[in-house]
């Protein structure tokens, strides 16, 4: 599904953010991307959803080479990534459903076909009852939920989350993390950064340790 070899990325003439980093994720794996505060998790998540390119090495999507793809394919790629950004990049006026349903609507999906499950999605987030509510009105923890619902509301081959519990309490945080794993089982390749170790540990999945750029450690490679 993913496949990174000795790559390094690098923002503008900065040093290196990202160093030789080499894994890989098998399809239908569930990893959690650790380190401290801007040891590089969010840059290689951009590399994976195609935000910024590698300054060295080779970055494989799918069983293809990025470096190879013709720009009319970038949004066919994109398409079967679900991203839950750290800061949520929400659209202001539209409602939480239609936010929600965003993924959908591009598609041009009709909403007779996608209503109920959206609905659904939306309570099984605790955002039953705030569905035509405006972005704006809500707290930051409903914000991430919502960011949460309309990564996985096209059930994406990759869901790539950044940070996706840094806002909510740990009750909110397991249910998250219930709602990730079923994904994963239903076939979803789950790579979630996070400093919330403790979430690490009760998922007992394996980690991609960063260290100032670098990957650590054995685990890395599945
Ligand atoms: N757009 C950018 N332009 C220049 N430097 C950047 C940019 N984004 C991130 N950086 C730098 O790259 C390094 C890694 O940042 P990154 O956001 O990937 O870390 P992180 O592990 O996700 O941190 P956090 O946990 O705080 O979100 C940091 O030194 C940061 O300042």
């Amino acid at each position: 599904m993913v496949r990174f070899e000795g790559v390094s990325m690098r923002y503008g003439r900065a040093p290196e953010t990202l160093k030789d980093i080499s894994f890989s994720l098998r399809q239908g794996s569930f990893h959690f991307l650790t380190g401290a505060s801007g040891a590089g998790k969010s840059s290689l998540l951009k590399l994976i959803y195609l935000a910024h390119r590698a300054s060295r090495g080779r970055v494989e999507l799918f069983g293809r080479d990025i470096s190879l793809l013709h720009a009319q394919d970038l949004p066919f790629v994109r398409r079967r990534i679900g991203v839950v950004f750290q800061e949520f990049r929400l659209l202001d006026h539209l409602s939480v459903f239609d936010n929600a349903a965003l993924p959908l609507r591009i598609l041009k999906r009709k909403p007779a076909t996608y209503r109920e499950d959206v609905a659904e999605l939306l309570t099984w987030v605790g955002l039953g009852d705030r569905m035509h509510a405006l972005p704006a009105t809500l707290s930051g923890g409903e914000k991430q939920r919502l960011a949460i619902a309309r990564a996985v509301v096209d059930r994406p081959d990759i869901l790539l989350a950044d940070e996706p519990t840094g806002n909510v309490d740990p009750a909110m945080s397991l249910r998250l993390l219930r709602l990730f794993v079923e994904l994963n089982r239903l076939g979803t390749t789950v790579l979630i950064a996070t400093h919330d170790e403790d979430m690490v540990a009760r998922a007992g999945r394996p980690a991609l340790r960063l260290h100032d750029g670098r990957l650590l450690g054995a685990e890395a490679t599945p």
